[in-house]
């Protein structure tokens, strides 16, 4: 068996069918690598939650098959389930036991033996920064905090490969920063093949080495996300001279890099014919003595591709930014 085999994710062909209800997952093919994050990019019932199911072996396909962490789901599913962590949508934590009796649990569940217990436990409660709540009672957890259990949790045996169904719903930005930064870390610093599935456009850009997107059961566009934006477009560049009077030689000054595209009043902007012109486009309006106020490069974003595949937008409303991940 390949190495990318034994501890990433194969899939073929896979299908579920719901009765009296629709093809939720309609035959869809993909490949995870070792260490890989893969942000599985979808609407509302697109078939996100439905693909981890299976995958994770809690529900039956109807057809085709997938290979995690180097077994079948359907022929091998204890080996599976020993070599995956799970965080789902509906995590099942007691809202009367606290942090750190949720651990003590799933450490002995998991068959940890007794003497590791108790520092595994303590261990991952300070990764994902749960210390000072760790003696409290999960009821009175914010969601971040029940979210950040569940992570830890899912790490209890040190998994090879971990999915995470929606991790970011409901989160506010900070919260959302931090458990990027541990996933990511996750997979850089332990080699955690990581299979995120969002509904949030920036947590696949900023977090998936690769973004599959899903809609209505299908895969429509998959790839890095700079190569999938790439083929949506180049990026355009809109300046606003410092100097309104300057706005048509700004213009005449852009041009030169590619075809005019709309801009606000005062300012000025092009489509530009590769992403490397920036620079130069610096140099060229110092060149003519003009000064900017604001230069700006945008970029295409993962909703254009969802857009250009689909016809529709993805989100009417999406999350902010948080301000930094450790990648
Ligand atoms: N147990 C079920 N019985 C019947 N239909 C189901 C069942 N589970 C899911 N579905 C349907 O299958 C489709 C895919 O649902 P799924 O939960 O996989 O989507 P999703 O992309 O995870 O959406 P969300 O972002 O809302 O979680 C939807 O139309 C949903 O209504």
């Amino acid at each position: 068996m390949s190495l990318a085999a034994s501890a990433g994710i194969e899939v073929e062909g896979l299908v579920r069918e719901f009765k009296n209800g629709p093809k939720a997952v309609d035959g869809i093919h993909l490949q995870v690598a070792p260490g890989e994050i893969y942000g599985f990019l979808g609407p509302n019932g697109a078939g996100k939650s439905t693909t981890v199911l299976m995958l994770t072996t809690l529900l039956p396909p109807t057809a085709g098959t997938a290979r995690v962490a180097g077994h079948d789901i359907l022929r091998e599913g204890p080996a599976v389930r020993a070599a995956i962590g799970a965080a789902l949508q509906e995590a099942a934590l007691d809202p009367l036991l606290t942090g750190r009796d949720h651990m003590r649990l799933q450490t002995s569940l998991q068959g940890l033996p007794k003497a590791q217990r108790r520092a595994r436990g303590d261990e991952l409660i300070e990764r994902v920064g749960l210390s000072d709540a760790a003696d409290r009672k999960v009821g009175g957890y914010s969601g971040g905090m029940k979210r950040r259990l569940d992570l830890a949790l899912a790490l209890v045996h040190s998994p090879r490969v971990l999915f995470l169904d929606e991790p970011t719903t409901g989160l506010d930005p900070s919260s959302r920063a931090d458990l990027w930064a541990e996933v990511s870390r996750l997979a850089r610093e332990d080699g955690v093949t990581v299979f995120l599935t969002t509904q949030y456009l920036e947590e696949a850009d900023v977090l998936a080495d690769r973004v599959g997107i899903i809609d209505a059961g299908h895969i429509v566009a998959e790839g890095t996300p700079e190569v999938l934006k790439a083929e949506i477009g180049r990026p355009s560049v809109e300046a606003v001279p410092a100097d309104r009077a300057d706005r048509d030689a700004v213009a005449q000054v852009l041009s030169q890099f590619g075809s005019v595209v709309p801009a606000p009043p005062g300012a000025a902007a092009v489509r530009l014919q590769s992403g490397e012109d920036l620079v130069a486009v610096v140099r060229a309006l110092d060149g003519a003595d003009l000064r900017v106020a604001d230069l700006q490069l945008h970029q295409p974003s993962l909703d254009d591709v969802f857009l250009a595949k689909t016809g529709r937008k993805l989100a009417a409303e999406d999350s902010p930014v948080p301000a930094e991940v450790t990648a």
